[in-house]
């Protein structure tokens, strides 16, 4: 399976960070709750995976990017982080946790507590994506040349080697969905976050 985006310059511009701003707790919820489920099922599917970032990829973009198998993103113009820091809030246990997995402790503690956004290069070096290339078509053709080599692989010991690499992460949330659920809502509606969001939101207009 390979994740990619339609558009232009945007692989995913993140969750809609107006769903947080002003939040009507219920709706909230069912957001929130989604997007636990949706990762979820992402992180443990039994399909071979691989996101072709075509575009910039902050936050839950980087998040659905880093939770496929491979990465592959077009160069050298687009960027890729988990930047909450950059808005005030905090990438919970999980989006970190995924990180972790990917670039390992260190690195990740940086990235994430300085919200950085990576160029495809730096972020090639750091580990956070698997091959640069130039083009969409060319990462595309990469992309799918990744999934060939699954042909040759039992799909029962792909499965089960993924999820005893992922196990820890998955469990967590599993645990902990309403621990992590209250901890959003609770935040959320803190006067402090509000006005970060709002200040971000008006940075982002034109
Ligand atoms: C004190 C203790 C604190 C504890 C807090 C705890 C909190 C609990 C934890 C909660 C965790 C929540 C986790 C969130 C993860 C996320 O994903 S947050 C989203 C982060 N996303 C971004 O930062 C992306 C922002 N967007 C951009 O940088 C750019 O838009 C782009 C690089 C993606 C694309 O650039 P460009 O093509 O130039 O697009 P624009 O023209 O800028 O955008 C068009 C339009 O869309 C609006 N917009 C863009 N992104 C978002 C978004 N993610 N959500 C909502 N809206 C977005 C942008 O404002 C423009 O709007 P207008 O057309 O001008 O109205």
């Amino acid at each position: 399976m390979i994740l990619t985006s339609g558009l232009q310059k945007v692989f995913c511009a993140g969750l809609d960070i107006t769903e947080f701003y002003n939040p009507n707790p219920d709706r909230l919820s069912k957001f929130w709750t989604t997007l636990q489920d949706t990762w979820l099922s992402l992180y443990t599917t039994s399909f071979p995976t691989v996101s072709v970032i075509n575009g910039h990829s902050p936050a839950g973009g980087c998040l659905f990017a880093m939770s496929c198998d491979y990465r592959v993103m077009v160069g050298p113009n687009y960027t890729i982080g988990l930047n909450e820091t950059k808005l005030g809030i905090v990438a919970p246990k999980w989006f970190q946790d995924t990180m972790v997995a990917v670039i390992g402790q260190r690195k990740a503690e940086v990235s994430l507590t300085t919200g950085k956004m990576y160029t495809t290069d730096e972020a090639l070096q750091i580990g956070l994506i698997d091959e640069s290339l130039p083009d969409a078509n060319s990462a595309l053709k990469k992309g799918t040349q990744f999934l060939n080599n699954f042909q040759k692989i039992s799909p029962w010991a792909y499965k089960m080697t993924k999820d005893i690499s992922r196990q820890p992460t998955v469990q967590w949330l599993i645990d902990n969905k309403q621990k992590d659920l209250d901890f959003v809502i609770k935040y959320m509606q803190s006067p402090t976050v509000q006005k970060n969001l709002e200040l971000y939101l008006q940075s982002l207009k034109k």
